[in-house]
């Protein structure tokens, strides 16, 4: 459905409020009907005639959505919800829970699932589920499949079934019968006088059955139109770009479908500690750099846009700066209740999946820093930890062992469960939203030792693994995991997942020259080498949200080897004016780093600064004349290897002499093109007044956004409260397609750095950011008119005057309290 801005004789202004009011109550009473026209089948038959059994095969081979009433119940009985022990009751007596629970259970897996077929298993069971169906969702079923068994045959099916369910004993089963024949056949009878019922004999092998369903299935319109499209997912890399579509649709928010799936409530007590320790191996302490007066890290605006200082040599020193500008504890906060500490490095909800490591030439020994041998005689794989802002050795690496010359490697990881613990299945975006973020800070810190950095992506994830030593802990493979969330003890849950290695090397002069195939010859013999020291555990017990290892599985990077390695030009951000900074240095700014908890509403930032923040984001920086932006040349967004597929559709509210409403960074001029036919055909695309030559910003319509803006990051004042907000909007299916299902994470990736650069804007500037992973992602995109999944919004930030809160403590990074948190 699309809203359109009515045209009358009102203001500009007003008209662009009138229109926000009716996306805002238009979303807000959305049925599911019209999102999209769900194709509904209702599978229905008596308990243990196999329904579940044929429907996994149809969904397989039809590529439905399999939704089964028993087993959404099953899983809310065992999530400890408030409503649990009362449908175990209910089933174990062979009852029917209230309808209310179950339709609702439904909505929310058809909202997420990001199919648009359903089979729709043992539901509706009577008549006053069938009615809450239509009441609630909104849709009466395309066609009913019927399996019609024989009693003994059901019976004899479910007493052999073998699964641990309550009601799989005689007494319950033949409960279970009698509601069938008393409830559910009047049901039947009713779609029966419809037309809409396909009965099926459902005696015989389960492939017998099959070959009965198939040929209806077969003609059905919704499978004919779909036929082209199973062809072309029919190769593995047409499979793993469905499956991150489908992870990435069944993981947005909606403002009338609920919330991603999550924990219901915080475990407190199996919270993951965010320190990894490998206990046992040698230590190397590193150096802390000075804090004023004596900082001598450069002006933060000179990296940008000047040339970089002269390159330090690789040091004990050196390292210790590096990593301390961009990975290590910034701060402890403590409210008297609870103690926790910030790193440089950014993380969603401060959970911090992101591990550090590094692959160091010998760090020699000197008086004034001392280095231990292990460290000093050879090379070396270190884990960094923060918490003390020292190197734990991995493994000692002899010089002909791994081809890398004058550079470090610096490798990220994620421990996912970090981040799902607290966001359940969303939180594979956020990981990588925050290996986005670890990027961009360890690119902006090496600049300031006259270091460049390079995504080297040219390896694949098997590479990397061998690369940190994962073996020991692999998830299991896709085929042996849960097909739904599982709580337990399951220790590799805490398992790292490999995500990139960045390559660092002098600035200026000729970059290294990297032979990926001979550097994963050398990788491939690391698993043999000597590992040192063992991980603690991160909590007792765990959550498979199992959906997150699939997609991470299914976005794993193939090698690319062939690609070779290469290492764009360095560009200099424009500047308008170095004032605007204020002699902040980069330590200043990257320590002092927060993320605001809420913005004071009131505050209006100077359009210069505006656009000077909005210069800093580009990706291509000064460009000659007819040059347009999308390759990355510029800090930190050199880091990564691909063009700029990343926008921001902004909201702004408070920028002096700048009319408030809706505008779009396009970072990547070649798409301007497609954004401007796939977004509203009412946007006006004009470019604003005193905007900068080289900045292709474009207003697409005046009005006060505050509310929306509100409304869409999950009704959070912050994004309303700041002086602009934004969604980061990335040219998203395309991208997989053409590259492959492994541009997933790295959207996301790109992203973060987008981020990041936004964190430090604001802070050189004297105001503070915070980036948003909860918005309403179709809700975004409806407002800005985009179909489909050509863009997608994937990330959220506001930018604005932050409200401090006293009651909060803070206190230095180092030494700090001595506790795990
Ligand atoms: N055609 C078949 N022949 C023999 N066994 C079968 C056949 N179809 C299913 N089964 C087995 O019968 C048992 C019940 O099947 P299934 O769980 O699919 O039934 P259901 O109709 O979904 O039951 P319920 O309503 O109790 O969930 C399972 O153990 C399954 O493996
Ligand atoms: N619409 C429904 C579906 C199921 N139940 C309850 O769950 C039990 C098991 O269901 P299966 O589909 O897995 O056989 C069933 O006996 C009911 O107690 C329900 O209440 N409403």
């Amino acid at each position: 459905m699309k809203y359109r801005i009515t045209r009358t004789e009102v203001p500009n202004v007003l008209r662009f409020m009138a229109f926000f009011k009716t996306v805002i109550a238009k979303l807000a009473t959305e049925a599911t009907s019209n999102r999209c026209n769900p194709f509904i089948t209702f599978v229905l038959g008596g308990p243990g005639s196999g329904k579940g059994t044929q429907c996994v095969k149809i969904a397989e081979t039809f590529r439905f959505a399999h939704l089964s009433a028993g087993d959404l119940l099953r899983e809310e009985m065992s999530s400890n919800s408030e409503n649990g022990t009362m449908i175990h009751d209910i089933i174990k007596d062979g009852k029917i829970v209230p309808s209310e629970i179950t339709v609702n259970l439904l909505r929310k897996a058809i909202h997420s699932s990001g199919n648009h077929k359903f089979l729709i298993d043992g539901f509706p069971r009577n008549e006053e589920n069938r009615i809450a169906f239509e009441r609630i969702v909104g849709v009466e079923p395309d066609i009913v499949l019927f399996f019609d068994c024989p009693e003994e045959e059901m019976v004899k099916r479910v007493l052999n079934r073998n699964q641990g369910r309550v009601d799989d004993n005689i007494d319950t089963m033949k409960k279970r019968l009698e509601v069938f024949k008393k409830l559910n056949l009047p049901v039947i009878d009713y779609y029966s006088a419809k037309g809409k019922v396909c009965k099926i004999n459902a005696v015989g092998t389960v492939n017998e059955v099959f070959e009965k369903v198939q040929p209806v299935l077969a003609a059905l319109r919704c499978i004919r139109d779909d036929a082209l499209d199973i062809e072309s997912s029919s190769s593995s890399s047409a499979a793993a770009v469905d499956a991150a579509t489908r992870y990435h649709n069944r993981t947005k928010h909606s403002l009338t479908g609920g919330y991603a799936r999550g924990p219901r409530g915080l475990d407190w007590a199996n919270q993951p500690n965010p320190f990894l320790r490998f206990l046992s191996s040698p230590l190397l302490p590193l150096l802390h750099s000075p804090p004023e007066p004596h900082d001598d890290s450069p002006l933060y605006h000179s990296v940008f846009s000047s040339s970089l200082p002269p390159p330090q040599p690789f040091s004990h020193a050196s390292i210790s700066r590096l990593l301390y500008d961009s990975l290590s504890l910034s701060a402890w906060k403590s409210t008297g209740l609870s103690t926790w500490s910030l790193r440089v490095n950014p993380s969603s909800g401060n959970l911090h999946p992101t591990e550090s490591h590094l692959l160091s030439p010998p760090l020699p020994l000197s008086q004034q820093q001392p280095s231990s041998p292990p460290f000093s005689s050879s090379s070396f794989l270190a884990h960094y930890s923060p918490k003390d802002h020292s190197l734990e050795l991995r493994a000692s690496i002899s010089p002909p062992d791994l081809p890398l010359h004058r550079s470090l490697l610096l490798a990220f990881s994620s421990i996912l469960w970090r981040e799902a613990w607290k966001y359940g299945e969303r939180a594979f975006r956020y990981c990588n939203h925050d290996v986005g973020h670890a990027l961009a800070a360890a690119a902006v810190s090496a600049a300031t030792l006259g270091w460049d950095v390079c995504l080297l992506d040219g390896l694949g994830h098997d590479d990397l693994h061998r690369l940190l030593g994962l073996d020991r802990s692999n998830p299991p493979s896709p085929d042996r995991l849960p097909d739904r969330p599982v709580r337990g003890r399951l220790p590799w849950v805490e398992s790292q997942h490999p995500d990139c290695a960045l390559l660092i090397f002098p600035f200026g002069g000729t970059p290294p020259s990297v032979d990926y195939a001979e550097l994963a010859l050398a990788l491939s013999r690391l698993p043999a080498m000597e590992w040192l020291g063992k991980p603690n555990s991160l909590s007792k017990d765990h959550v498979c949200w199992d959906v997150i290892y699939k997609t991470a599985e299914a976005v794993k990077k193939p090698p690319t080897y062939g690609e070779g390695f290469s290492v764009n030009p360095f560009h200099r951000s424009p500047l308008i004016s170095p004032d605007l900074y204020k002699d902040m240095t980069v330590r200043q700014v990257v320590r002092k780093r927060r993320s605001a908890v809420d913005m004071d509403g009131v505050h209006v930032l100077e359009k210069d600064t505006f656009y000077q923040i909005l210069l800093h984001c580009l990706p291509s920086g000064e460009l000659g004349l007819g040059e347009k932006q999308g390759k990355q040349f510029t800090l930190p967004f050199r880091v990564l290897t691909w063009d700029a597929e990343v926008h921001a559709a902004l909201f702004v509210h408070r920028v002096r002499d700048l009319p408030k409403g809706l505008y779009f960074l396009v970072r990547n001029e070649e798409h301007l093109d497609r954004l401007k036919s796939a977004m509203r055909s009412e946007f006006e695309w004009e470019r604003p007044e005193g905007c900068p030559a080289g900045l292709p910003l474009y207003r697409l319509a005046r009005g006060d956004c505050r509310e929306l803006a509100k409304q869409l990051s999950c009704h959070q004042d912050i994004a309303s409260d700041g002086c602009f907000s934004l969604g980061m909007v990335a040219r998203f299916e395309p991208v997989l397609r053409e590259k492959g299902a492994w541009m997933y994470p790295r959207l996301f990736w790109e992203t973060g750095v987008l981020g990041q650069v936004l964190y430090l804007e604001a802070h050189a500037v004297g105001i503070s950011a915070t980036g948003i992973g909860c918005y309403f992602d179709d809700d975004v995109h409806e407002v800005l008119g985009l179909q489909g999944l050509e863009f997608q919004s994937l990330y959220h930030f506001t930018i604005g005057s932050p409200v401090l809160d006293k009651r909060i403590l803070s206190l230095p990074a180092y030494p700090g309290p001595g506790i795990d948190a």
